[in-house]
C-alpha cells in the first residue's frame, strides 16, 4: 500500500474537486483514495481506508456528506458554504459521539482571503463605515458568499467590542435590494459575472479617508494549499474547527 495520509475527495468532479484532485496527486505525502460525486456511493471512502475527506459540493448535500463521515471515524476539510450556527451545533453533537475525528470548516481556504478577513476585522473599529462587496462567477448558488457573510460577522463583532455604531446612511426611499443585505448590521452586495472567479472588497470611510481591503482568487488552484494544510492538520485536532487561522497561527 502507498505510504501517505489516505484522502478522498466529495465533489471531485466540480470545479474546485478538479483542483483539490490535482493538488492530492502532486503531493508526496498524500495518496489520493476516492472521488465521489453526485450519484456515487460515499462507502467507498470506507472501502479505501480514507482517513481524510474534503468536501467541496453544494449546501443543500455538506451535511449528509459529514454525517456519514463522523460516523464512518473519517475526519473532514469542508470548503463547502453554507453553514449557519444551527448547522455548525449540529456537527458539533455529532462529533462529540466520535472521540478523536477532526473536522474543520472554513469558508475561504485561499491564504489572502483568510488574512484579508483579519485585516478588516482590525481595521473595522477605526472606521465610520463599512460595506463588503464580493463579486463571483455566476454559477455561484449562494449569496452572500460564505466569506462575505464570515467577514461581516467579525467585522460586526469588533465594532460591537469597541462601541461602535451602526454605519451611517441616510437612505429613506430604496428600490428593494439597492442597499443590499445585512449579515449582522453589516451591509453586504454580491455581484455575478461571467469571467470572474471569486473577490471580495471591504470598503470603510471615515472623515476625508477611505481605506480599501480586496483580496482576488484569480483561479481554483488559490484555494488548494490551504486545503492540504487542513488535510495535513485535522488528524491532530478532534472536534470542530471553524476557519483556517489557527492552523495559520494566526
Ligand atoms: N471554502 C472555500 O475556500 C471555497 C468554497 N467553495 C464552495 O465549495 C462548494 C463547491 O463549489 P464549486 O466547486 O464551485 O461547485 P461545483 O458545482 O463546480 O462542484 C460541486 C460538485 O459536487 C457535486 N455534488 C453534488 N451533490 C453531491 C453529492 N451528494 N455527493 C458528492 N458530490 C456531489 C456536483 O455534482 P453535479 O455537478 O452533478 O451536481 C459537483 O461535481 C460551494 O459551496 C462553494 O461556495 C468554493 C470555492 C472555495
Ligand atoms: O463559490 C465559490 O466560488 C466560492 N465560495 C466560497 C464562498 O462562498 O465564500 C469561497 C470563495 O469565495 C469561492
Amino acid at each position: 500500500m502507498a505510504q501517505g495520509i489516505r484522502v478522498g475527495v466529495f465533489g471531485s468532479n466540480g470545479k474546485v474537486g478538479r483542483a483539490i484532485v490535482a493538488g492530492i496527486e502532486a503531493a508526496d505525502d498524500l495518496v489520493y483514495t476516492a472521488g465521489v460525486d453526485k450519484g456515487d456511493a460515499p462507502e467507498f471512502f470506507s472501502d479505501t481506508d480514507t482517513q481524510v475527506v474534503v468536501d467541496f459540493t453544494h449546501p443543500d448535500v455538506v451535511m449528509n456528506n459529514l454525517k456519514f463521515l463522523i460516523e464512518n471515524g473519517i475526519h473532514a476539510v469542508v470548503g463547502t458554504t453554507g453553514f449557519t450556527d444551527e448547522r455548525l451545533a449540529q456537527v458539533g453533537e455529532w462529533l462529540s459521539a466520535a472521540p478523536g475525528v477532526g473536522v474543520l470548516i472554513a469558508p475561504n481556504f485561499a491564504i489572502g482571503a483568510v488574512l484579508s478577513m483579519r485585516f478588516a476585522q482590525a481595521a473595522a473599529r477605526f472606521y465610520d463605515s463599512v460595506e463588503v462587496i464580493e463579486l463571483h462567477h455566476p454559477n455561484k448558488a449562494d449569496a452572500p458568499s460564505g466569506t462575505a457573510y464570515r467577514t461581516a460577522s467579525l467585522i460586526a463583532e469588533a465594532r460591537a467590542a469597541a462601541g461602535v455604531g451602526k454605519s451611517p446612511d441616510a437612505t429613506t426611499a430604496e428600490l428593494e435590494g439597492a442597499r443590499g443585505a445585512e449579515v449582522d448590521g453589516v451591509r453586504v452586495h454580491s455581484i455575478r459575472l461571467a469571467g470572474l472567479v471569486a473577490h471580495q472588497e471591504v470598503l470603510l470611510g471615515t472623515q476625508g479617508e477611505t481605506l480599501t481591503i480586496r483580496h482576488d482568487s484569480m483561479d481554483r488552484t488559490s484555494f488548494v494549499p490551504g486545503v492540504l494544510l487542513g488535510v495535513r492538520g485535522i488528524g491532530d485536532r478532534p472536534g470542530l474547527t471553524v476557519g483556517l487561522d489557527d492552523l495559520l497561527d494566526l
